[in-house]
């Protein structure tokens, strides 16, 4: 396919479903289609940002001792200052990293048919979809991005529905990620008074749902331009993010300025979402963050948005507020506030204004 050829890229790319990569990287589409150009205000400029935001970086932490108060005080103080941190010795064997990681690549490399088998239309499952951009039907502009999301419902059906090149890798991740997950859920409950061990009741609250993404960014002529992922905090939890050496995440820093998250070899970023900012009644916040394709390389990311169950009831724990601080959330249950984020193009933190007092 060239590119003087007349073919529809919307068409091409949503309702056909073939996604970005398969117009960009399996058919060589060398110019930027006009429906990825973002308007004036939304266009990242790297080098000014940079420049603004070099001394600042989002810590890292090392937390090979969990029981170390020092570790807890750390992890803690990031996610209340800011809403994001990478870890490294967190007991995730690298192997299970490099092998998931493996397998998003050979989801993504895998010819267009296959793929195409995990359209929402076509999938064997509706928790498991291949897709393009966010919100497509209603966005404005497209999101230079493709992606396979599986919710993880039982293994049987990841067994009998995730793709079978990826399947295996993508479930040892995720339970190995759990353990980590638990741990920091606890070291940030307790923080806020939640001492108790984590029971089924508040487990389901909030980690009932369990998503993995593999988001991939196909190279892009022209990167000042797109967005690969718009501004938005997430509607997760918590969530983990697993990112390939290309990087491009960056968080909104202090003022207007963004922070990249660089890649480090074996670390997860950590990030607060919505329902974490929500229950904690605004201690951790649920940050900005956005990701910039790169002009000569793909970027893969793989995150993992632990999400309350559907019918959890949502809003600041009566444990925050016991000391008589006022509630600055209504409440909500998690599959409305979780619809109302999917119903809209991303824009920030705006699903937020719908259930503050
Ligand atoms: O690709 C990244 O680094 C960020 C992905 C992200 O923010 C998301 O999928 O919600
Ligand atoms: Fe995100």
């Amino acid at each position: 396919m060239s590119d003087s050829s007349s073919i529809d890229v919307f068409d091409f790319v949503v309702k056909e479903g073939n996604g970005i990569k398969a117009l960009v990287v399996d058919n060589g589409f060398h110019t930027l289609p006009h429906q990825y150009i973002q308007p004036l205000e939304e266009r990242f400029h790297t080098t000014t940002t940079l420049k603004t935001a070099s001394h600042q970086s989002v810590p890292v932490i090392d937390v090979s001792d969990w029981d170390d108060p020092g570790v807890a005080e750390s992890i803690c103080e990031a996610a209340i200052k800011w809403g994001f941190f990478q870890i490294v010795n967190h007991g995730v064997p690298l192997d299970v990293l490099d092998q998931v990681m493996d397998s998003a690549t050979r989801f993504f490399e895998s010819p267009i048919e296959e793929r195409k088998m995990y359209l929402r239309a076509n999938s064997p499952s509706e928790t498991v979809c291949f897709a393009t951009s966010f919100n497509p039907l209603v966005e404005k502009v497209m999101e230079w991005k493709d992606y396979l999301t599986m919710l993880f419902v039982d293994d049987d059906q990841a067994s009998a529905f995730w793709p079978p090149v990826c399947r295996e890798e993508a479930r040892e991740y995720m339970k190995r990620v759990e353990v980590v997950i638990k741990r920091l859920l606890q070291v940030l409950l307790k923080r806020i008074n939640v001492k108790e061990e984590i029971g089924k009741e508040t487990e389901y609250m909030l980690m009932g749902a369990m998503r993995i993404n593999f988001n991939y960014y196909p190279p892009c002529p022209n990167p000042e331009l797109v967005a690969a992922i718009g501004r938005h905090s997430d509607v997760s939890t918590i969530t983990v993010l697993l990112q390939d050496n290309t990087g491009g995440l960056y968080v909104r820093g202090e003022g207007d300025s963004w922070i990249h998250v660089p890649p480090i070899d074996g670390a997860l970023v950590i990030n607060i979402g919505d329902v974490l900012q929500i229950m904690s009644n605004n201690l951790y916040k649920s940050v900005e963050h956005r990701a910039v394709a790169d002009r000569n390389k793909s970027r893969i990311s793989i995150p993992i948005f632990v999400n309350p169950g559907p019918d959890a009831l949502i809003g600041p724990l009566p444990q925050v507020l016991e000391n008589g601080e006022k509630p600055m959330y209504k409440p909500i249950v998690y599959s409305d506030y979780f619809k109302l984020f999917f119903s809209k193009p991303h824009d920030g933190k705006n699903a937020m204004e719908f259930v503050k007092i």
